[in-house]
């Protein structure tokens, strides 16, 4: 599967060094400098010269073979696409990481496509998920130490699996709806709860309101989010099937477009997503206030991303939208 080769050092990066390497430093030290395996790369090649390393006898893979390193190198470079860095191979593997906070986006199509191919192991995190930075997003890897170039170049050629894109922040308009808030029965609890996630997006809210049980008083205060200035428009409460849940039947009179009413994730079902001339206004059940992670978590990110929200983006939610508790 290799050949032994001897090539000037100067021509060795990107090859594997068939034996280790002995430096001596007099005062200092005697050991092997560089490992058997190890793959040159052009920053080696000032120190091999130094200990007058000229030649180097390297293992080369048969024409038409990829050693693992490379083959994973390989996939990683090609399935990159904005917003990913990757790691140097190890033990065959390379990790790609998120560059910088943001929505992690898998085309999980192509990643399928390139996993049938024979002997290439593409591993993700889950698509449509907000990451950190530094977070190791795919681990790439081929399963033999050398593989077919062929299956490599098929897999490059599919292009771009992976992406982070950037969040931007937008201006929130919120409305806090509930008699028993409105009337002064009780303190609000969902109002905080929600500014606390718009603030750690950067988000700030630029309008904020009250409303009764009133479908026309919640309709004309989104409206008026809007005219603030909102470029996303967040209803608190009144979202399932008492007398007195009138947000979703606010948000089409305030003259939405509804994406969905309900949702396949839980918790938070009774999520509702439309847009306002272009602007998002998403109706939030009770649960959001409640539980520490719902649809919510899920869906603003994307909103931040600038993605505008299908109701296929919502019917692919179900599988895997059950939260463990
Ligand atoms: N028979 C059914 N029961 C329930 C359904 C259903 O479809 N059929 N849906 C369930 C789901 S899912 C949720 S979530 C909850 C609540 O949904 P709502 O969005 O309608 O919540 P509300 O009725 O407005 O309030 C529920 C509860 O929370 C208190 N609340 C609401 N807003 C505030 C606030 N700003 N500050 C403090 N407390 C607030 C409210 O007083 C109620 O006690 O329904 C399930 N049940
Ligand atoms: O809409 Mo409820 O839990 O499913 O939030």
């Amino acid at each position: 599967m290799f050949t032994l080769r001897v090539v000037p050092t100067e021509e060795a990066v990107g090859l594997m060094l068939a034996h280790d390497l002995t430096r001596i430093v007099p005062g200092e030290g005697k050991g092997p400098a560089f490992r058997r395996g190890h793959v040159v790369t052009a920053a080696d090649i000032s120190l091999l010269l130094a200990m007058g390393k000229e030649h180097l006898y390297v293992w080369e893979p048969l024409p038409g073979m990829v050693h693992e390193e490379e083959a994973a190198r390989r996939l990683a470079a090609a399935g990159a696409g904005q917003g990913l860095t990757w790691d140097s191979p190890a033990e065959g593997k390379v990790s790609l990481r998120a560059a910088h906070r943001g929505l992690l986006r898998v085309d999980v199509a192509r990643l399928e496509a390139i996993n049938a191919i024979g002997e290439i192991t593409i591993a993700t995190r889950r698509d449509a998920t907000l990451v950190e930075a530094g977070t190791v997003v795919a681990g790439c890897k081929v399963t033999p130490l050398v593989v077919a170039e062929e299956q490599i170049a098929r897999a490059e050629a599919m292009g771009p699996w992976i992406q982070v894109k950037p969040l931007a922040p937008l201006p929130a308009g919120l409305i806090v709806t509930g008699s028993e808030v409105f009337k002064g029965r009780i303190p609000d609890k969902f109002g905080p709860v929600v500014e606390e996630k718009l603030e750690r997006f950067g988000c700030p809210v630029v309008y904020k309101a009250y409303s009764d049980d009133q479908a026309d008083r919640t309709a004309a205060k989104i409206r008026e989010a809007l005219a603030a200035g909102a470029r996303m428009v967040l209803c608190t409460g009144g979202m399932s099937v008492d007398p007195d849940d009138a947000t979703p039947g606010a948000i089409r009179r305030a003259g939405a477009q509804v994406v969905t009413y309900g949702v396949p994730f839980l918790p938070g079902s009774m999520f509702m997503m439309a847009y306002l001339e272009g602007v998002p206004v998403m109706g939030l059940p009770g649960a959001v206030m409640y539980e520490k992670e719902t649809v919510f978590d899920h869906v603003l990110p994307r909103v931040l991303a600038g993605e505008i929200l299908t109701k296929q983006d919502f019917v692919r939610m179900g599988h895997g939208g059950l939260l463990p508790r």
